[in-house]
């Protein structure tokens, strides 16, 4: 008899989304650091075990997204010779759908992982497992007839997903068609809804977007690094068993997390950046100094799939050939503060999305060429912009709620010039504008463009009452009218708490 019922497995993960308030650029090098918040938005991650009837043998990963269409990715996997790890591969059948590479490569470190650490789930096979994935309403925008009290007029996208075909059981696994096999609450709350009933529904707390994942609108609160953190953490706490000691709730439990989380999200992004976006997801609010981008490098480890793969990611992670107690040997040397980063009572961060269908590619690669053939200039500006971290760090820290104006503004001013120093958009005019307009505005203490900058985000700290929050969103609207842009302020503020167990009872309107 097995010793652990399902249910004793089933977990529930969530992650932060995250704000790089001020540091953009800098923190891409290990000399400086970025102040970055945690948000109040964030992806959770539902682990539960598949049950099959007796004698039926099933070994899928089950990934959904019920929030979106045709976000089912059902997938086998398998051990690769030579230490290559465990390599998933998506199953498809019936409506064919969309790769998901972010989570295809966390499933594939992180199983590789735990089959590495407990040799045992690597001959027993992995228990088939199904993960939902549940987003924060304000990571996606809304589909445009929702927009400022207007009702939808006819049948739209939105609407048809309401009224989506019945669901299929999970442990199911015959053809797929573009519905949910794990039905969205919403659905069955409409089914159940009296016809004659006028009252507008209450608003889910995690709604249908009624478009696939590829055609929403992100808002760009960190949803890769948030769902590759949450879905990390569910699978280690699902399957590795207790002696396995990976705890959450501990340092090392966080460590290991992290570690496997950064790697995951890098190989899946296909590039190295800084990483304050997992370390956010993973830790919360902080000041932030990378890692040494060679840690990920070829000599440290081989390719997934390539021999040696598997026991070069486990000692990797564990950063387990560290020679000193107090970490000094540790491979992995970023820095994550929390002791320097704090909000003062009565303020609050919160973010605003700018649709303004602008793109914004290729910045980073325009700041390093213009550092590079300028090294002088770019060390004062980087210099200069650190010390304004530095100080906005301590002042908010420290509670000075009338300085946080003060050191703002010259925030803004080295990330404007730096902007025009190399020729990228990092706060362009017509943002440059709108936060000059919002700085008048009463209540409201600073503002910035916030991580590499651009003209979809604005972050605003402000003071958090009703009336300010009022006058915001006045601004707001009467500027989206006057320009032709939507800008709105979102629910989303600052947070400090980064990756946390949920309770598994909150959630039992998803649990099958
Ligand atoms: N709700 C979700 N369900 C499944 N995958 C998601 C979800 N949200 C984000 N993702 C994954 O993250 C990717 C988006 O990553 P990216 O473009 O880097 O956006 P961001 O700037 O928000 O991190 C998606 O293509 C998908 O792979
Ligand atoms: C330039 C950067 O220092 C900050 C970018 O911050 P954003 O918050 O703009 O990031 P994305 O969500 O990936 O668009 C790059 C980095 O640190 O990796």
């Amino acid at each position: 008899m097995a010793s652990e019922s399902p249910r004793d497995r089933t977990v529930v993960v969530s992650a932060p989304g995250k704000v790089l308030l001020a540091g953009g650029y800098i923190v891409l090098d290990r000399k400086h650091t970025g102040l970055v918040f945690g948000l109040s938005a964030r992806i959770h991650v539902l682990a539960q075990q598949i049950r099959t009837s007796e004698g039926v043998h099933l070994s899928e990963i089950v990934v959904q997204s019920p929030q979106f269409l045709n976000a089912t990715w059902r997938y086998g996997y398998h051990l690769v010779e030579n230490g290559g790890g465990i390599k998933v591969t998506q199953l498809q059948s019936g409506t064919p759908v969309e790769p998901n590479h972010f989570v295809e490569t966390t499933l594939n470190y992180v199983l590789s992982y735990i089959a590495e650490v407990d040799k045992s789930q690597a001959s027993h096979g992995f228990t088939p497992v199904s993960l939902l994935v549940l987003a924060d309403n304000d990571y996606y925008s809304k589909p445009k007839h929702h927009r400022a009290g207007e009702r939808p007029s006819s049948s739209s996208s939105a609407e048809d997903a309401a009224h989506l075909p019945p669901a299929t059981p999970l442990s199911d696994p015959g053809p797929q068609t573009h519905h949910h096999p794990h039905p969205h609450p919403q659905q069955q709350q409409q089914h159940q809804q009296p016809a004659e009933s006028e009252t507008k529904p209450a608003r889910p707390r995690f709604r249908h977007f009624g478009t696939t994942l590829g055609d929403a609108h992100k808002t760009g609160l960190g949803s890769s690094a948030a769902i590759v953190s949450a879905l990390t953490a569910a699978l280690l706490s699902h399957y590795l068993p207790p002696s396995a000691a990976f705890d959450l709730a501990t340092p090392q439990g966080k460590r290991v997390l992290h570690n496997l989380a950064q790697v995951a999200h890098c190989s899946a992004q296909g590039k190295i950046g800084s990483g304050f976006d997992v370390a956010s997801a993973v830790y919360g609010s902080c000041l932030y100094r990378r890692f040494s981008p060679a840690l990920l490098g070829a000599a440290t480890l081989p390719g997934h799939g390539e021999a040696g793969f598997a026991a070069a990611l486990a000692g990797l992670v564990n950063d387990d050939d560290s020679d000193r107690e107090d970490g000094a040997g540790r491979k992995w040397d970023c820095e994550v503060r929390k002791d320097r980063v704090g909000l003062p009572a009565g303020v609050a961060i919160r973010m605003c999305d700018v649709d303004c269908g602008t793109q914004t590619v290729g910045m980073v690669k325009k700041v390093h060429e213009w550092r590079d053939a300028n090294p002088g200039l770019a060390a004062r500006a980087y210099e200069g912009l650190q010390g304004r971290v530095d100080e906005l760090a301590q002042v908010l820290k420290e509670g000075k709620v009338d300085e946080i104006g003060r050191v703002m503004g010259p925030v803004r001013e080295i990330m404007r010039t730096l902007g025009r120093d190399c020729g990228v958009p990092i706060e362009p005019e017509s943002q440059e504008a709108m936060l000059d307009g919002l700085e008048k505005v009463e209540g409201v203490l600073g503002s910035v463009v916030p991580g590499a900058g651009g003209y979809d985000a604005a972050a605003v700290v402000m003071r958090d009452d009703a009336e300010t929050e009022k006058r915001v969103k006045g601004f707001l609207r009467q500027w989206s009218m006057q320009h032709e842009i939507q800008v709105r302020l979102m629910k989303v503020r600052g947070e400090t708490e980064g990756v946390r167990r949920e309770d598994v009872g909150d959630f039992k309107l998803w649990i099958s």
